[in-house]
């Protein structure tokens, strides 16, 4: 870099459902003044549009023939994320029960992916300080040169617990179900699954509370960018 400016770092944190990833990006990203990417609001994002429009789910042609038609547009400010599909605000609405439970099918779609992927690659292309981008191929596919990647996990119990807390009294037990159901398609889809990067340093938060997981990212990140 000339003038002496920091080369941006890129940060990828991947993980299941639950895990802490929404939450400890954004932190990071904001206590350390960088980007904030939730690829995951994109594939919602592209769900929510697939059902809006009529689109069979069930029928992988059918999505990949229209997988380049709706215009997905983030904002990558960790203080305020914004998703936008053909110009309307969609972050409401792509966390509803019904796209949630069709997310997998969508995202597992190698067409979809492509588009996807290749708006993540242009985000962080973008980033003049450094991005911190959080999903479940990010460190495996989307950014595999990044400067640091980290592979967050927590128990099942755990990690229904906080979302069954999200949502507001929902039934432990079916949450988990749900969960568990989510991350194995999301695990064993042939286009990148979610999946450790062999390079990734693993982060078990069952027993850590939000900001012990923060502090340690934020550690990790420090360390990478004195050259550690
Ligand atoms: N270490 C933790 N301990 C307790 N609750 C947590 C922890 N990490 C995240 N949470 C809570 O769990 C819920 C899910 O976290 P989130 O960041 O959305 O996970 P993910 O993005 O991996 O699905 C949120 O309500 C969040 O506040
Ligand atoms: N990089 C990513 C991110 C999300 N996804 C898909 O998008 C879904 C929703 O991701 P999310 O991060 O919003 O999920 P939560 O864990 O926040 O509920 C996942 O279950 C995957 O099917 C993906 O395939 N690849």
């Amino acid at each position: 870099m000339e003038n002496g400016a920091a080369k941006p770092v890129i940060v990828a944190i991947d993980g299941p459902s639950g895990t802490g990833k929404s939450s400890t990006s954004k932190a990071v990203a904001a206590q350390l003044g960088l980007s904030y990417l939730d690829t995951g609001a994109q594939y919602r994002a592209i769900t929510w549009w697939m059902v809006t429009n009529g689109i069979d789910i069930e029928d992988p042609s059918a999505i990949a023939a229209v997988a380049g038609k709706p215009e997905i547009v983030s904002g990558t400010e960790p203080g305020n994320p914004t998703i936008t599909v053909d110009g309307t605000d969609v972050a409401g609405p792509i966390r509803t029960q019904e796209v949630t439970s069709k997310v997998s099918a969508v995202s597992a779609v190698p067409e979809v992916r492509a588009r996807i992927t290749e708006l993540q690659r242009s985000l962080a292309r973008s980033a003049e300080i450094g991005i911190v981008v959080e999903g479940r191929d990010i460190g495996t596919t989307v950014l595999p040169d990044a400067d640091l990647k980290i592979f967050l996990t927590a128990s099942p119990e755990a990690r229904a617990a906080r979302r069954s807390g999200e949502l507001k009294g929902a039934d432990v037990n079916a949450t988990r179900e749900a969960l568990i159901k989510r991350d194995t398609a999301d695990s064993s889809r042939k286009t990148s699954p979610l999946a450790k990067a062999g390079d990734a340093v693993e982060v078990d938060t069952t027993e850590l509370t939000l900001p012990q997981v923060i502090e340690c990212v934020v550690t990790l990140v420090e360390e990478k960018r004195a050259g550690k």
